[in-house]
């Protein structure tokens, strides 16, 4: 099973990971990470924090001549920015007398909850946890489990569908050529747009309601389409609440931050339908095999992956840093104040996509494992391979 944990605060030193259970042999280059990371950094509409980084993971265990040995694999990204917070953010010295305590809450970020809960007096250790920033972590620690589905011909992928009022009228034409390809070509054509978009037109007014949102002081938000192809029949189960695989998912989109919405296929357009136009039929046999030739269920039955495309979609709230203040209070004095402006991204809901894409793929990864086991990729392809077959064997295809 593959566990992972992030440490790092956004103007620390470092972010850094520890990924644990991934099986050995995993073939890896740098580039599975770093390319990652750099797609995370894209997306018209970020602020100037993107313009300082440029991410790349220090491999400090676990990989031996290119490939996974099976023990724990340690990350490490540095915080280019740390430079500029030495006295704000140091460690050991004590510099609370001369850095002025942050002490107006922003509404819809961490700010308040976060003070209160921790008991602080003043907002920056906040501030820097529950920062996005801590995103760059997991999409390294997911770009391991992403190379090992690869190899085993599971693609993860995502696409941007509204931004604000900026939204795709239908599904693009493009999707299922893509998804047929793998849904890393879905990602890759979805990377040729500043804001990861399929439909152009969709994409010039999504640039046009952020260059909007910018010049009034705003943000906006969106919704992001997550797609994993090559998925076998039957990951997950409906036997326990914590095996769910829809559930998993669930949980793994929801803990990004900003995300407050997630559906699985268009599952809240279905709610409004009649199950004859919602269910997906079934048919076997033949060259073609088991299949269904609609997905409306989003690739998963009954909890369990349906062999066809499973689709994820997210809904992502506005950036809460503000330039044009909302009404909030200073902690100190409880005085009623404008909210005060943290230098900020505009939108980041591309980004957020390639988050998505890095944070089910353990969740994938460990229903896969949960289903065939195995150590090393010898034992899982065979094993998979052989699952496959059996299947093939006795519906066709
Ligand atoms: C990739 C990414 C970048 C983000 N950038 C910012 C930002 O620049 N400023 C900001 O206020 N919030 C930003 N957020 C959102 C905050 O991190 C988030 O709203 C905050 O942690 C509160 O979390 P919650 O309401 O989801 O619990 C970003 C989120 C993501 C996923
Ligand atoms: C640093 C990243 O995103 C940050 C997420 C973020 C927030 O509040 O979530 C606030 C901003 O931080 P800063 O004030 O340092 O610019 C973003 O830039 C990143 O994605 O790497």
């Amino acid at each position: 099973m593959i566990r992972y944990f992030t440490a790092g605060e956004s103007h620390g030193p470092a972010l850094s990971a520890i990924v644990e259970g991934l099986p050995a042999g995993v073939a890896l280059v740098e580039a599975d990470i770093n390319d990652q990371l750099a797609r995370r950094q894209q997306g018209y509409g970020r602020g100037g924090r993107m313009k300082i980084e440029t991410d790349r993971a220090e491999v400090l265990s676990g990989v031996r001549f290119g490939k996974t040995i099976g023990s724990p694999i340690a990350l490490v990204i540095r915080n280019r920015d740390w430079e500029n917070w030495t006295t704000p953010m140091a460690q050991f010295e004590d510099h609370a007398t001369e850095v002025q305590k942050i002490t107006i809450p922003r509404p819809g970020h961490a700010d308040l909850t976060g003070v209160i809960k921790y008991g602080f007096d003043d907002i920056r250790p906040v501030i820097d946890r529950s920062s996005a920033r801590e995103t760059a972590a997991r999409v390294a620690a997911g770009s391991l489990a992403k190379a090992f589905l690869r190899q085993l011909g599971i693609q993860i992928g995502s696409y941007i569908s509204t931004i604000g009022p900026a939204a795709e009228s239908a599904t693009p034409a493009s999707l299922q050529a893509l998804l047929d390809a793998g849904a890393e070509s879905l990602a890759a054509e979805a990377d040729k747009s500043q804001v990861r978009m399929l439909d152009p037109e969709a994409e010039t007014a999504a640039i046009a309601a952020i260059d909007q949102a910018k010049a009034d002081g705003d943000t906006l938000g969106g919704i992001v389409e997550i797609y994993i192809t090559g998925v076998p029949m039957g990951l997950g189960s409906y036997v326990q609440h914590d095996r769910r695989l829809d559930s998993a998912l669930a949980a793994a989109i929801m803990s990004i931050q900003a995300i407050k919405g997630v559906e699985i296929g268009p599952a809240f357009d279905n709610a409004r339908k009649p199950g004859s136009q919602v269910h997906d039929e079934l048919f076997a046999g033949g060259e073609k095999g088991l299949r269904r030739e609609t997905n409306r269920a989003g690739g998963i039955e009954g909890s369990m992956s349906s062999g066809q495309p499973i689709h994820i979609r997210a809904a992502m709230k506005p950036i809460s840093s503000l330039v044009s203040p909302l009404r909030s209070f200073d902690l100190a004095t409880l005085e009623a104040v404008q909210s005060r402006f943290e230098r900020s991204d505009t939108c980041a809901v591309p980004a957020a996509g390639v988050v998505a894409e890095a944070v089910v793929a353990p969740v994938i990864a460990n229903a896969l494992l949960e289903k065939i086991g195995g150590d090393h990729m010898a034992e899982i392809k065979e094993r998979l391979e052989a699952y496959r077959e059996a299947l093939r064997m006795r519906f066709g295809g």
